[in-house]
Formats: C-alpha cells, sequence, structure tokens
C-alpha cells in the first residue's frame, strides 16, 4: 500500500525534507544488483556517499565527457542510417544501446558497443536487470517477494545476471586499479591518445573520513550509475525524438538553432559552448520531461509519524510522488497534453514542485548536468542528420508509468536522411 501524492505543496514538504529520506520498500527489490548505492542507500551512509560524489558531478569534470558524447553519438548516427526510408521504426530499443554505450564508457572507462553487439551477455544481464525489479514491484505478490521470488523462474534468471553484471564490474575496477589513470591532461596510452577519464578513476581516489573505497562500494556507485544513468536518459531522448516527428514546426526551429551553430560544417565536433548555444533545444527536453518524465514517480518512507494539513500519517508509510500526474495537471499547465516548448519561456509555474522530472531536495538526480549535455549532444547530431516524420501507420503510444516511464507498444517514428 502507498499513498499516492500529486499535490506539489506536499511534495515540496516531502522532497525538501532533509528527514525525510529513506526510500519506498519498491527499492528493495534493486538492491541484489546495486547493493546501497546512491540511489536506494539512506542515512549516514547516504549522506557520506552524496557528499563525496558531488564534485564528480562538477561541470569542469564533466567537460571530459564531450569525448564520449562525440564518439557514441557517430556510431549512434551510422547505425541509424540503416533505418532511412522505414515506414515505422521502434527507435526505443536502438536509443538505450546508446545510452548503454555512453554510460558504460563514462562510468567504466571501457565500451562495450552495446549499439553493434546489442546481444552480448552483460548487455542482456543489464536489460534483465532492468526489467526483473519491475516485473516484481507491479506484481500483485509485491509485498511476499522476499518468500515468493526464489520459487520463481525469474530468481534463477536474476541470479545469472547479477553474476554477469558484477563479475564484469570487479573485473574492470581490478584491471584500473592494476592500470591507474593519472588525473591529468597529460596521461597518454601506448599509442599516444588521451585516456579517458571515468567515474570509477574518481572513486579510485576518493576518500571516506580518510579511508579509501573498499571495491564493494566502488562497485555499487558504478553500477548505480549504470541503472540510473541509462534508462532515464534513453527514455528521454525517445520521446524527444517522437515529440519532434509529431510536430514538425518545432523541429524546424530546433534545426535552424543547429544550423545557427553549425552552420556549413553539420558534423564538426560539438563543443561545450555549442551545448550552451543550444537554447531552443533545450526547452524542447525540458517539455519532453513534463509530457513524458523518464522517472514517472519516486517513493519515500515516512520516518516517524507525520501531520501534515491537519490529517496524521503514519511512520514507515510508502509513498509515491507521483511525477507524470502532476506534470500533466492543467491547473500548472494549461493544455496539458500540447508539446509546447515556450511554455517554459511564458509560463510562471504557480509551484516549482509542479515540475520536478529530476526529483527536487536534497535526493535530486546528481547526474541531471551529465544528462542534460548527453541528450543535448545525442539529439543535436540526430537532428542535424535526420529528418523526423511520423511513423506510417500513425503511432499512438501507450505509456506505462513503471519505475521508467515507457510506451509499451514501443516509441515509432520513421526517418528520412536531410541533406
Ligand atoms: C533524463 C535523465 C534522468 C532523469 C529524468 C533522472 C531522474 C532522477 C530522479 C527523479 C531521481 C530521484 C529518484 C528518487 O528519489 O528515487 C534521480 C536520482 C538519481 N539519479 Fe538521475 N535521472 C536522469 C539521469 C541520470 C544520470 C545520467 C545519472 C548518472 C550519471 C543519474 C544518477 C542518479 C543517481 C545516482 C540518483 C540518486 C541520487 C540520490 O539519491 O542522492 N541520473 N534521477
Amino acid at each position: 500500500m502507498a499513498l499516492v501524492i500529486t499535490d506539489p505543496k506536499f511534495m515540496e514538504y516531502i522532497l525538501s525534507s532533509t528527514k525525510i529520506i529513506s526510500k519506498a520498500f519498491q527499492y528493495d527489490f534493486f538492491h541484489e544488483w546495486l547493493g546501497t548505492g546512491l540511489l536506494t542507500s539512506t542515512g549516514i551512509k547516504w549522506r557520506k556517499r552524496r557528499k563525496m560524489l558531488t564534485p564528480s558531478f562538477h561541470f569542469s569534470i564533466l567537460e571530459n565527457f564531450m569525448d564520449v558524447f562525440e564518439k557514441v553519438g557517430d556510431i549512434f548516427i551510422e547505425r541509424l542510417w540503416e533505418e532511412v526510408g522505414k515506414p515505422s521504426v521502434d527507435i526505443y530499443p536502438l536509443v538505450s544501446l546508446c545510452t548503454l554505450d555512453i554510460i558504460c564508457e563514462a562510468s567504466m572507462g571501457i565500451s562495450i558497443n552495446a549499439i553493434n553487439d546489442g546481444d552480448s551477455e552483460y548487455v542482456r544481464s543489464v536489460k534483465q536487470m532492468c526489467q526483473i525489479p519491475v516485473d516484481r514491484t507491479f506484481d500483485f505478490t509485491a509485498p511476499f517477494q522476499p518468500w515468493i521470488h526464489p520459487i520463481t523462474p525469474n530468481y534463477f534468471k536474476q541470479k545469472r545476471a547479477i553474476k554477469v553484471l558484477h563479475e564484469h564490474t570487479d573485473r574492470v575496477i581490478d584491471e584500473r586499479i592494476k592500470n591507474p589513470i593519472n588525473i591529468s591532461d597529460e596521461d597518454k596510452d601506448s599509442v599516444g591518445m588521451k585516456k579517458r577519464l571515468a567515474f570509477l578513476d574518481l572513486l579510485l581516489t576518493a576518500t571516506i573520513d580518510g579511508k579509501p573505497l573498499s571495491r564493494m562500494d566502488i562497485r555499487e556507485e558504478v553500477d548505480t550509475f549504470m541503472f540510473e544513468g541509462h534508462d532515464t536518459t534513453s527514455a528521454a531522448i525517445a520521446f524527444a525524438m517522437f515529440s519532434l516527428a509529431e510536430n514538425r514546426g518545432i523541429q524546424q526551429k530546433v534545426l535552424e538553432e543547429q544550423i545557427s551553430i553549425f552552420g556549413e560544417k553539420k558534423n564538426r565536433k560539438t563543443t561545450t559552448t555549442d551545448l550552451q548555444d543550444m537554447k531552443y533545444l533545450e526547452l524542447v527536453i525540458k517539455e519532453t520531461l513534463r509530457l513524458y518524465p523518464s522517472v514517472p514517480w519516486v517513493g519515500r518512507k515516512f520516518p516517524e509519524d507525520i501531520e501534515w494539513e491537519g490529517t496524521l500519517y503514519p511512520k514507515d508509510m510508502n509513498l509515491m510522488l507521483y511525477i507524470f500526474g502532476t506534470q500533466r495537471d492543467a491547473r500548472y499547465f494549461p493544455e496539458p497534453l500540447k508539446f509546447r516548448p515556450e511554455r517554459f519561456l511564458d509560463t510562471e509555474i504557480p509551484n516549482p514542485f509542479a515540475y520536478v522530472p529530476f526529483s527536487a531536495g536534497p535526493r535530486n538526480c546528481i547526474g541531471q548536468r551529465f544528462a542534460m549535455m548527453e541528450m543535448k549532444s545525442t539529439i543535436s547530431k540526430i537532428v542535424r542528420n535526420f529528418e523526423l516524420l511520423p511513423a506510417t501507420p500513425k503511432h499512438e503510444l501507450q505509456l506505462a508509468p513503471e519505475v521508467i516511464l515507457v510506451s509499451k507498444n514501443g516509441i515509432r517514428i520513421s526517418l528520412n536522411r536531410r541533406k
């Protein structure tokens, strides 16, 4: 049982609180894979980890990932050429492999080449571990899962997937410990290329209370980035592509902005200044995350009895803050189902907590800047190379607010080569 909350004032009270930081029971289903990394931990452990990880998301560090966005983005564009001219393409699985490649390289510093090898054991295991906890959360047996799970086929599938994932992360960590990267620009590999900095390198040098992190601590955080930093951005990019295909006038404005930035050299390398100049694209991404928030709800638990506006709520009550519902409420967003990026310019949102795609307060998304850079970089490349058109026959999304917002029948569009 959970209390579903859509009132922005109540959301503000909960999200701003430094006491209501424990997650709802649904997050427990991710513990076997993620342990108690930043997303799933609470109390002192979470506070110390958050403090330790915050500098890793500083702009000066994120700049290092521009090369990753560029390299993987180019491979993705090559892959998309194969889809040109088809009347209907489900872009979600393709985008998802692209964002998996990006987060893997950013967090571990290695390439798994998911775009061209989407059926590898590692990629399959990530996909399974993003799905099995969701199946468990939404199964009517959810409260009894600790007892029922061990006798279901999912238990054995999950055990195998987790073994693959943990062994993979451990191998990469061991390799990096043996061959550390000096976090200086001078560090070159054997062929003289600049070595790529990864979040893992920062974790290897980080300390908490003066002590370095254990291998297990590091694995928890790397795996958390792999989970939280992959399906979230892929959903957003795929829904943005769908929205641009369905709203050609808006797509034209995005294209004009891209032309004003890149001119004739439409495939030149993107810089951080270019990303900052993509103001209209940023509005498009904001509007995409309003209508299609990648994380449609977040769960919390009351740490003690709480009284709010005359009602007493008991300790340990599970809360579901329903971002999807609030962001589609006409009281805060007139004509809520209309895709209108300009609303972020001219509408005063009555309560900022009515728009919280990255959550808010102390447990907001630590990766939001990284995500914004990745989304801008990728969508910019797509729009410069392809005209996005509605699928034939017309595609009606079947949205389902699972742990990540999904469309049950895919996200279908059609692609044309842009001259
Ligand atoms: C469009 C992309 C993204 C969206 C919409 C998004 C959204 C969110 C939301 C709503 C939360 C709060 C979850 C909760 O309270 O249960 C969250 C937390 C988190 N996100 Fe993101 N996220 C995105 C991308 C990323 C990326 C790329 C990373 C990593 C590189 C990341 C890492 C995290 C982590 C580690 C947390 C837990 C923070 C904490 O509890 O202190 N996210 N995200």
